[in-house]
């Protein structure tokens, strides 16, 4: 476990310019740290590699032969050997331990140098290289080749780790113009297959941003190829382009997917893959009916349509979050064929898991009187620096603007409870010659993305903002987050501290509190296995005041 944390620790503590190299270096430690890690694991928890899951390095289009009927949302059933192929966990641990103990080396699959390793096409590889991406993260490497080889999959990993193209990567390998045939993404006769990837994500932004990634990689050239249906947006406009463009992947939000699904203008009979990003909240009791319908009909091919020739007759499921609390555990059971979870250094079949049990690893390593939550352990990049600072409610805005000076922080993000609460910082922030803006759900679809804009290019300093932005947002920049109203739980916790030091990025998180709030900084400090240091800020200095002792820290 050490070699683990410290393999970990050394991929992520790279300068942001220094990036790619700290990724490339990291990974020749890692083929030494991944084989410690699986002998380790593998007695408790059944850690699969690539190679007993059928990676090959060659690509394979099997058919998917699944029967797994959608359960009432919310009723996941329990009884696991009832749907699919019976899942024999001994066998697959024993087959496991075989494959470690024979092939550990060649097979390390957390250890990839370069996204050639994992199977994709070339002309995939070539768009990558061309938009600068070379070195896949831990967690892309053991994703892609997961996917690729048809496995429905949770994918769980620290924010800001790549879990976006760690599933778009493998999507479009199969779908769309970079697959490798060729061609435009049609069939054998050039015929479009209609809709083949649905992507949900809980919130318009993180719906937007990952539309973005999609045309990152496939160019200008290809964009059509994904259609954007969030909420907000025109319909209309919308259903026209469906229309026209026939996009071979939707991206969207719940409420705008199953509307326009109600209406037939969206069909997803045929679609191979479903996507559920940030899953934990797309379980929220308010995306209920919406999520009902589409796990309902995105792959659900009716007997009626005998002539379509897509490879699969069923839906491949891929749910992402940085936190997998049980409740996702359970709804991966109930709507996937035998899941896997996938994390940045193992693979694990979900049988494993019980509610008394830990999604991670590293919960079984701490006395059992801290034991942080299952779903915010590994959730935070290892790299970050964490404190708090007490003060009192009216001198909150004036620490704030001290920790900024003091850190010299370029890209904040200031995280409030309250919509109405977040002018009046804005105006205060203002008022002493900080650039600053507010970001919340009231505000227009237009208005969100020109203050976004705004903050991602520079133009103001400080990002006021409620938990519309804890989830999903990447300004890679991002140098501080401050909590100025404390979060509900270490899960809005790990999101919120998760929008900085992204990808191995150095990043700060300060909770600023009142002094009878301490308990619940104590408390988050617990769960989520991390050290939170009281601080203050003195003579343009952050000052670490814990345990009496006074150290001057230089974090710029
Ligand atoms: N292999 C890579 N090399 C370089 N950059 C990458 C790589 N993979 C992803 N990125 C970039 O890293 C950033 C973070 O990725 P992404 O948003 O997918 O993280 P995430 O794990 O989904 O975070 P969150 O949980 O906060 O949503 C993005 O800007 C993405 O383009």
């Amino acid at each position: 476990m050490p070699a683990l944390i410290s393999s970990r620790f050394l991929l992520l503590v790279g300068e942001s310019l220094h990036l790619r190299r700290a990724l490339a270096t990291s990974r020749s430690v890692l083929l030494h740290t991944s084989v410690t890690c699986m002998s380790q694991v593998e007695p408790n928890h059944g850690s699969l590699t690539l190679s007993s899951i059928g990676f090959q390095t060659e690509t394979k289009a099997e058919n998917r032969s699944k029967s797994n009927k959608v359960k009432p949302f919310g009723s996941p059933s329990e009884n696991l050997k009832s749907k699919g192929k019976p899942f024999d966990i001994n066998e697959k641990k024993k087959k496991a331990i075989r494959v470690v103990e024979k092939q550990q080396i060649e097979f390390a699959p957390f250890a990839a140098k370069s996204f050639s390793e994992l199977g994709l096409p070339h002309v995939l590889i070539e768009r990558l290289e061309k938009e600068g991406f070379t070195v896949p993260t831990e967690v892309q490497s053991a994703a892609v080749p997961t996917i690729l080889n048809n496995h429905d999959v949770i994918i769980q990993s620290y924010t800001g780790s790549g879990k976006t193209l760690a599933y778009l990567l493998p999507l479009l390998s199969v779908v769309g113009p970079l697959r490798g045939k060729g061609d435009d993404g049609g069939d054998e006769n050039g015929k479009k297959l209609g809709i083949e990837a649905v992507i949900v994500a809980p919130s318009r932004e993180l719906g937007m941003q990952i539309v973005r990634e999609f045309e990152k990689v496939l160019g200008m050239d290809n964009k059509r190829v994904v259609q954007q249906l969030v909420g907000g947006a025109n319909r209309t406009r919308q259903e026209d382009a469906l229309k026209k463009n026939k996009p071979a992947i939707v991206v969207g939000t719940p409420g705008r997917i199953a509307e326009l699904s109600a209406s037939g203008k969206l069909r997803t009979h045929g679609c191979r893959y479903l996507v559920l990003d940030e899953v934990d909240e797309l379980l929220s009791f308010n995306f209920r009916e919406d999520m009902h319908r589409i796990l309902e009909h995105v792959g659900r091919r009716s007997s009626a349509d005998p002539s379509s020739n897509s490879a699969k007759n069923e839906r491949q499921l891929i749910m992402v979050s940085a936190t997998v609390p049980f409740s996702v555990v359970r709804a991966a059971r109930s709507w996937g064929c035998d899941p896997l979870l996938v994390q940045a250094k193992k693979i694990v079949p979900l049988e494993t898991f019980s509610p008394s049990e830990p999604v991670s690893l590293s919960r079984s390593s701490l006395p059992s009187s801290a034991m942080p939550s299952q779903a915010a352990v590994e959730s935070l990049p290892p790299a970050l620096k964490h404190y708090y600072c007490v003060t009192r409610l009216q001198h909150k805005v004036d620490v704030l603007r001290r920790c900024i000076h003091a850190l010299d922080a370029k890209f904040v993000i200031a995280f409030m409870n309250h919509t109405k609460q977040l002018k009046d910082v804005v105006f205060k922030l203002e008022a002493r010659g900080m650039t600053a803006v507010e970001l919340h759900g009231d505000l227009g679809k237009l208005a969100r993305s020109t203050t976004l804009k705004k903050f991602k290019n520079g133009e103001v300093r400080v990002l006021v903002t409620n938990e519309l932005s804890a989830r999903g947002l990447d300004v890679a920049e991002c140098d501080l987050v401050v909590n100025l109203d404390l979060p509900t739980d270490s899960i809005h916790y790990a999101h919120r501290a998760g929008r900085t030091g992204r990808l191995g990025r150095n990043g700060t998180v300060l909770t600023i509190c009142e002094e009878p709030e301490v308990f619940v900084v104590r408390k988050l400090q617990k769960q989520l296995g991390i050290p939170i240091a009281s601080c203050d800020f003195s003579e343009g200095k952050l000052l670490v005041t814990e345990e009496e002792k006074t150290i001057s820290t230089s974090t710029s």
